[in-house]
């Protein structure tokens, strides 16, 4: 199993499809997951909290049991996962602040984002995560101003030397 880990929006679904792609095996995706059963991100935490999604998500990664996982951004919180994920390889993918300005602006399904100050907010989530994401990784890829394809050419050496 090689789990995706890191911030909202450093590309944790789009590399790992790719990702998938180049080690020919399977692709999920926890939020897709979560999606799929119980409604979008924005609805679940809007009806029944952020607490009640991590729940799920929590349900949703121990189902997901072969290839390449996209993991959600805050999955890493929950210590059921982070047990989970220690028996996978990790990849944790950095993105900075102004390279996530871009990305996140246009995107309305990041609950946590939602309002004026995303970038502000987006930020001090990462700050709390980040020695979470530092102490879970085995392969780590500062992702800025890089193609898809030049992060998974990143990847791929750093998991044959695991
Ligand atoms: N290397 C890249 N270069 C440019 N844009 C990218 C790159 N990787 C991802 N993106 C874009 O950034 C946005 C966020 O990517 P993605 O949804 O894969 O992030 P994520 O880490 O899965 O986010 P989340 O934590 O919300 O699930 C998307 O619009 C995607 O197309
Ligand atoms: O970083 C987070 O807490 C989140 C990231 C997304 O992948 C989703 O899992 C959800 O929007 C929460
Ligand atoms: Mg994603």
């Amino acid at each position: 199993m090689i789990y995706l880990i890191g911030p909202m929006a450093s590309g944790k679904s789009t590399v790992g499809r790719s990702l998938a792609t180049a080690l020919s095996t399977s692709f999920a995706d926890s939020d897709a997951a979560v999606v799929a059963h119980h409604g979008t991100i924005p609805q679940i935490f809007a009806e029944h909290g952020e607490s009640h999604f991590r729940d799920l998500e929590v349900q949703a990664l121990a189902r997901l049991l072969t290839g390449v996982v996209a993991t959600g951004g805050g999955a890493v919180l929950r210590e059921e996962n982070q047990q989970l994920l220690s028996r996978g390889t990790v990849v944790y993918l950095e993105l900075g602040q102004q390279a996530a300005a871009e990305r996140i602006k246009a995107d309305s399904n990041r609950p946590l984002l939602a309002g004026d100050e995303a970038l502000t907010v987006w930020a001090s989530v990462y700050e709390k995560r980040r020695p979470i994401y530092e102490m879970l990784a085995d392969v780590h890829v500062v992702v800025d101003g890089k193609s898809v394809l030049q992060i998974v050419e990143e990847i791929l050496p750093q998991l044959e030397q695991l």
